[in-house]
């Protein structure tokens, strides 16, 4: 039975690197049925809706969905999207790779991210000329639900030989009701895993040890906004946004999207890394149970960017296609 993925390429360099990741994932043998739909900038010009039904429809239909970037409608369609989807958690890995230029080569963590509240409920207003609030929402239901995904993704981690911690990062001593319930939440759900190390730090504390003490890091859980800056300092640590994946995962849908943009400015150039891309792929093999796929294409992967077969911005001189290409022929063989 062939997987159905919805496939929106977006804007920009969506347009290059999600063809380029495709080329790989066929490349392992799995059976795909890939049904493209539309969402981003150029859509929002040509109707005046940047998430159109269509494309939403197909995408609760299929059984995962493959999204390239965004434009200036970003905002609008990818957390729109994970709304609608239900994608509560926001699955972030920062991991060293070999042949890449980073912090220090024993990186390896995960950012958990809650994906469907704080700041971003949407609650702004202008309550007075040149007076604007933003309303910020934490709940106990979805702190326990993400909580507890990030427990069992210690849990699973420990598994594979790693140190078994989740560490909370929140603001709890500013803001003390809804970051307060934050980190109480934490250690209530923490005391059911008493196989699972738990720790928090203040977010600006938290901003400074990725830099510092990266390595003593598993999976890091916080909510949506320092979610997002954490997480993309994190990737900076590592190599850049280029190669930075990410899973949107909830209890029945799955999306899965490089944590960079539509990079216009050198769209259409053939220079865009697929890294980021490819490592989503790899992402969504392993939601769809997939995992001998999953590995090949990382192991691949590895070689590649250790041979140095990359594109510019990572001292490589192949086009977008190509250094997928190079991917794609190692997972062939494998
Ligand atoms: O802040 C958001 O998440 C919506 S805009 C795209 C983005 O920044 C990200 O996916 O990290």
């Amino acid at each position: 039975m062939a997987h159905k993925i919805c496939v929106i390429e977006g804007d920009g360099i969506g347009k290059e690197v999600i063809p380029a990741a495709i080329k790989v994932l066929e490349a392992t043998g799995v059976d795909f049925e890939f049904i493209h739909a539309e969402a981003g900038d150029e859509v929002f010009e040509k109707t005046g809706v940047a998430l159109p039904e269509e494309t939403i429809e197909k995408a609760l239909e299929c059984d995962a969905v493959f999204f390239g970037a965004a434009g200036e409608t970003a905002a609008d369609v990818i957390v729109k999207l994970r709304q609608i989807l239900k994608t509560y958690a926001n699955v972030r890995p920062v991991k060293a790779y070999k042949g890449i230029k980073c912090l220090r080569d024993d990186i390896d963590y995960v950012i958990v991210r809650e994906n469907t509240e704080g700041l971003y409920k949407g609650l702004e207003a202008e309550i007075d000329e040149g007076v604007t609030t933003a309303t910020r929402v934490i709940t106990r239901k979805a702190c326990e639900r993400i909580f507890k995904f990030a427990f069992e993704l210690a849990r699973d981690r420990k598994k594979q030989g790693k140190e078994g911690k989740v560490t909370c990062a929140h603001k709890a001593n500013v803001l003390k009701i809804t970051d307060g319930l934050f980190k109480k939440v934490f250690y209530e759900v923490a005391e059911q895993y008493d196989d699972i190390k738990a720790e928090d730090y203040y977010i600006d504390a938290m901003n400074m040890y990725i830099i510092t003490k990266p390595q003593t890091f598993d999976v890091v859980v916080t909510s949506n906004l320092f979610g997002d800056i954490l997480s993309d300092g994190a990737a900076g640590t590592v190599g850049g946004l280029g190669l930075a994946p990410s899973a949107n995962i909830g209890d029945e849908h799955g999306l899965f999207e490089p944590v960079h943009g539509s990079a216009p400015d050198i769209a259409g150039k053939g220079i865009a890394n697929p890294t980021a891309t490819i490592l989503s792929g790899v992402l969504m093999l392993r939601y769809l149970k997939e995992f001998e796929a999953a590995d090949k294409i990382e192991r691949a992967l590895e070689e590649v960017l250790a041979e140095g077969l990359t594109t510019p911005d990572l001292g490589g001189n192949l086009t977008t296609f190509q250094m997928a290409e190079e991917v794609a022929k190692r997972v062939e063989k494998y």
